[in-house]
C-alpha cells in the first residue's frame, strides 16, 4: 500500500493527514485517495500543547476517535514544531498497518513570484523560499522547517510544496498592483493573496453541493479561521483577495490587525519610536480580536463573554467582513454565491448572521434556523445570493496535488 503524508504547519500548530493511494484507480482524481489518519498538534511551544488523532477504518465511513495523551506519545508539554514532526514520524513508522510513503506534501504559505504550482523541492528551492520568511513571519519558517528535517531524515521520499499563493497567481494584473512607482512593482512588491489551498478546495466542492441550476460564476469565499481572508472567484479563478503582499492585509484576524492606513505605521515608527520588530509584533501578534477585546483571540471565548470590549471586537470583525464582501462583489460585477469556511466561518452562527445581515442590500436573506444548525445552505429559497457553509480541507488539496505530480513524473 502506498501512502502520502500531508503536513500543514501553522504558527502554533501542525495538522497532519495520511492518505492511502488506491492504485486501482490511477490518475489525479481525488477518488484515488483514502484518508486513513488525521490529527493535529496544537499549542506548540506553550504549556497548552495537545495532540489529537483520528483514525478511519479502511472502507468505512465513520471515524473512530481517540485523543492520545501526551505521555502515550512520549511528548513533553513545551514541545516545539520540530519535536512534533519527529514524534509524528516515529509514531507513523511503528504502525502495524504501515504502507510505503511515496511523498510528503507540505503547505507553504508564500511562493513569491516564482512558485505557481506544486513542486518537488530541492535544497535550492528551500533556500529560495526561506528568503520570503519576512513576508510571512508567522508561517513560512514553520512550513519550511519540517521540509528541511525530512529531506535529511528521508532523502528518498519526495518533499512536495503546495502554496497558499498559487491559487491567486492568475488574478488580473489590476488586482495585483499597488499604486507604487513601477520599479517597486518590478521587485515583486505586489498583492499575492493567501489561503489559496482552502479556496481551491471550496472552488472544487461548491458545484457538487449547489442545486444543478444555481448560478456560480461569481462567488465570494470567506475563509474565517485564526487567519482570515476572502477571495472573489469568477468561473473557478481567483480575481481578487483581501490579503495582499503579506498575510496581514484585509480582515482583522485573531491577533492580526488586517488593513490599516499605511500612514499609521509611519506614525508608530516616527512618533511612538517603535522598532520594526515592535511594529511587527504589534500588528501580527497583539492586534485583531485579541487587541480590540483585550480578552482573547479566540472567537468562542469572545462570543461567550459579557464584556463590552468582546462585543466591540465582534462588531468590528463583522463590519469589516461585510464591507469586504461588498468590495469583492464590486470586483466580480455582482454576486451569485457566498461561502463561509474555516473555524469561525464553519461554526460561529452569530458571526455569520451579523455579516449576512449587513449584506442584505446585496440580495442576501439568511435562513436563521439553517444558520443556527450550521447547515450547508443557510440562505432562504428566495435569496438572490445563495449563502453556504462548506468545511474546508486544505490537506485534501495538498494530497491530490501531490498525487497529480507523482502521476506526471511516472
Ligand atoms: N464552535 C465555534 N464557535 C465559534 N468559533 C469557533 C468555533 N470553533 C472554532 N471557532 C473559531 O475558529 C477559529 C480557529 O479557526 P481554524 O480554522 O481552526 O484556525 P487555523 O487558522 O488555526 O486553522 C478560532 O477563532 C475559534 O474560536
Ligand atoms: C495565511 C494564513 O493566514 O494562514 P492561517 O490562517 O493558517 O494563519
Ligand atoms: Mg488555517
Amino acid at each position: 500500500m502506498q501512502e502520502i503524508l500531508v503536513l500543514n504547519s501553522g504558527s502554533s500548530s501542525v495538522k497532519f493527514a495520511l492518505y492511502h493511494i488506491n492504485t486501482e484507480e490511477s490518475g489525479p482524481s481525488q477518488r484515488a485517495l483514502t484518508l486513513t489518519y488525521s490529527g493535529h498538534f496544537s499549542g506548540l511551544a506553550t504549556s497548552q500543547c495537545r495532540v489529537s488523532l483520528e483514525y478511519r477504518e479502511p472502507g468505512q465511513n465513520s471515524h473512530s476517535y481517540r485523543l492520545e495523551t501526551l505521555e502515550a506519545l512520549g511528548l513533553t508539554p513545551a514541545m516545539n514544531h520540530e519535536d512534533a514532526i519527529t514524534k509524528l514520524m516515529a509514531w507513523l513508522a511503528q504502525r502495524e498497518d504501515k504502507g510505503r510513503l511515496v511523498a510528503i506534501g507540505h503547505r507553504v504559505v508564500h511562493g513569491g513570484q516564482t512558485y505557481h504550482e506544486a513542486v518537488r523541492l530541492t535544497a535550492d528551492d528551500v533556500a529560495e523560499l526561506e528568503k520570503l520568511s519576512s513576508l510571512a513571519p508567522l508561517h513560512q519558517s514553520h512550513g519550511l522547517a519540517p521540509i528541511k528535517l525530512l529531506m535529511e531524515q528521508l532523502p528518498n521520499v519526495p518533499q512536495i510544496a503546495c502554496f497558499d499563493t498559487a491559487f491567486h497567481a492568475h488574478q488580473p494584473w489590476v488586482a495585483r498592483q499597488f499604486a507604487l512607482p513601477r520599479e517597486f512593482t518590478a521587485k515583486g512588491l505586489m498583492r499575492y493573496g493567501f489561503h489559496g489551498l482552502s479556496y481551491d478546495y471550496i472552488q472544487r466542492t461548491l458545484p457538487t453541493v449547489l442545486p444543478g441550476d444555481a448560478p456560480h460564476s461569481r462567488v465570494v469565499v470567506a475563509h474565517l479561521g485564526n487567519g482570515a481572508s476572502m477571495c472573489a472567484i469568477r468561473d473557478g479563478i481567483s480575481v481578487a483577495s483581501t490579503m495582499g503582499f503579506t498575510a496581514l492585509d484585509g480582515l482583522p484576524m485573531g491577533t492580526r490587525s488586517g488593513a490599516l492606513d499605511p500612514g499609521l505605521v509611519l506614525h508608530l515608527i516616527s512618533h511612538e519610536k517603535m522598532s520594526v520588530d515592535d511594529v511587527s509584533t504589534l500588528l501580527y501578534k497583539r492586534s485583531g480580536l485579541l487587541g480590540v477585546s483585550g480578552i482573547s483571540s479566540d472567537m468562542r471565548e469572545l462570543l461567550a463573554s459579557d464584556a463590552p470590549e468582546a462585543e466591540e471586537a465582534i462588531e468590528l470583525y463583522c463590519y469589516r467582513a461585510a464591507r469586504e464582501i461588498a468590495s469583492l462583489a464590486g470586483a466580480l460585477g455582482g454576486l451569485d454565491q457566498l461561502v463561509f469556511t474555516a473555524g469561525i466561518g464553519e461554526h460561529a452562527a452569530p458571526v455569520r448572521a451579523r455579516i449576512v445581515a449587513q449584506c442584505e442590500w446585496l440580495g442576501m436573506q439568511l435562513d436563521e434556523i439553517a444558520n443556527n444548525r450550521d447547515a450547508a445552505c443557510i440562505s432562504l429559497p428566495g435569496s438572490h445570493v445563495g449563502v453556504w457553509i462548506i468545511p474546508t480541507d486544505e490537506e485534501r488539496v495538498i494530497a491530490s496535488d501531490c498525487l497529480a505530480l507523482l502521476n506526471k513524473a511516472s
